[in-house]
């Protein structure tokens, strides 16, 4: 057996040495408290990162915004609550916004790109080679790459939702050094910042979250996730290689010194590939697979890859590749995967083993219902 080296762990002090960072900036604290973008805040971040840029680093900035940037322009006074409409304020508001960073950082001498992702272009393979090719050209290009989610055709269904988790995948798509998370709050608290609380400093697993109470977003009608997004980012990212650091825009620039401020998540695990980050964080399922118990030992307790024969029920519409749910018999779900065949194909499939399948029906049929690659226990 080869043996591999622990994870290197960092702390924040190492951020000056970082090569490429992903940073990503939220709606609170870009934006003012009516809507529009906030002139100072903009300026005062763009000035940190151009420096960093300049100084020879490679910078990509993950920023939310675009539909608070629209609203005013729209004559709205909060963010819609329906999807039609933030669809049209992403679409107005994502313009504005590119053309304050075009100008803000035009000024340090340092070029900007915008990139738009859906969920999709990181999950499906064709599209996360592509995505992973752009960047790494931008930023051998010395450019610096504003992403922000494809809001205007993003559904329901391929959307993130928080740019924080985005921000999490896109430091795993570029291979970051560090991610920066920033909002109005410098630092993950034990408790929501209007209730007091104590400053965590050091997340060096989930034990050191244990016991603390995340709040929604504080600016009502701007900010979507809240810390718990950031958190979940925070710890997606540490868990698979790459150290986090939780603060506010205020104190990027000495957060980005290595300065003791903020929550600093150190790295506590192994580079992952990026669908079972997403299947085990992100992914919305779409069905769910009943194992009979010897399955649920093989695929939980063994690592082996689920096979027809454990299988006693289906429940829900799935196409195949889509990801599912694995549950023992008492319901409780153990696994997430992508499956194989479509819940069409299923039920003259269960309980039956590949080899009479395959005989029966054809050798496509001979097949995992779902690879262990394709499996995450949860
Ligand atoms: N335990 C906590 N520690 C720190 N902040 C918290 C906590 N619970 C809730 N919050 C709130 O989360 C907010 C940041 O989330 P959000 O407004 O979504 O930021 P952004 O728009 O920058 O992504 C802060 O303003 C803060 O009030
Ligand atoms: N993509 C959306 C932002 C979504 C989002 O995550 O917002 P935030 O919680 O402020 O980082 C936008 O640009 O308005």
């Amino acid at each position: 057996m080869t043996m591999t080296a622990e994870p290197l762990v960092r702390g924040r002090e190492w951020l000056p040495q970082a090569q490429r960072i992903v940073v990503k900036v939220g709606s609170s604290s870009l934006t003012t408290i009516r809507g529009g973008i906030s002139e100072r805040a903009l300026a005062a971040l763009v000035d940190t990162l151009a420096d960093r840029a300049n100084a020879g680093a490679e910078i990509v900035l993950v920023s939310s915004g675009a539909i608070a940037a629209g609203l005013a322009p729209l004559g709205l006074e909060r963010r819609p609550k329906d999807l039609a409409t933030q669809q049209a304020a992403a679409s107005v508001g994502q313009g504005l916004l590119m053309a304050r960073y075009t100008q803000a950082f035009g000024a340090h001498g340092v070029t900007v790109s915008q990139v738009l992702l859906t969920a999709d272009d990181l999950v499906r393979r064709t599209q996360y080679a592509n995505a992973h090719r752009a960047l790494e050209k931008l930023l051998h290009l010395g450019v610096v790459p504003v992403v922000n989610e494809n809001d205007t055709v993003a559904t329901h269904e391929i959307r993130f939702g928080d740019n924080d988790r985005l921000a999490a995948l896109v430091a795993h798509l570029v291979h970051a050094d560090a991610l920066v998370l920033l909002s109005d709050v410098d630092a993950v608290y034990t408790g929501p910042p209007s209730e007091g609380g104590e400053r965590i400093e050091h997340v060096r697993g989930s034990h050191d979250l244990e016991g603390v109470r995340i709040g929604s977003a504080g600016k009502a009608g701007v900010g979507t996730g809240g810390m718990a997004t950031k958190v979940e980012a925070a710890a997606i990212a540490a868990g698979s290689g790459i150290p986090a650091l939780v603060t506010s825009t205020a104190a990027a620039g000495r957060a980005l010194a290595g300065e003791d401020v903020g929550t600093w998540f150190s790295v506590n695990g192994r580079r992952k590939p990026v669908r079972l980050l997403w299947l085990a964080h992100l992914a919305a399922t779409r069905g769910t697979l009943v194992l009979d118990d010897g399955a649920v030992r093989a695929v939980r307790d063994r690592h082996r890859s689920l096979l027809p024969a454990g299988v006693t029920s289906v429940a829900g519409d799935f196409e195949a590749g889509d990801p599912v749910e694995l549950a023992d018999s008492a319901g409780t779900v153990v696994a997430r995967g992508l499956v194989n065949f479509s819940a069409d194909e299923m039920p003259a499939m269960l309980g039956r083993s590949t080899k009479d399948l395959g005989r029966e029906l054809g050798p496509e049929y001979e097949r995992v219902l779902v690879h262990v690659d394709d499996l995450v226990l949860v």
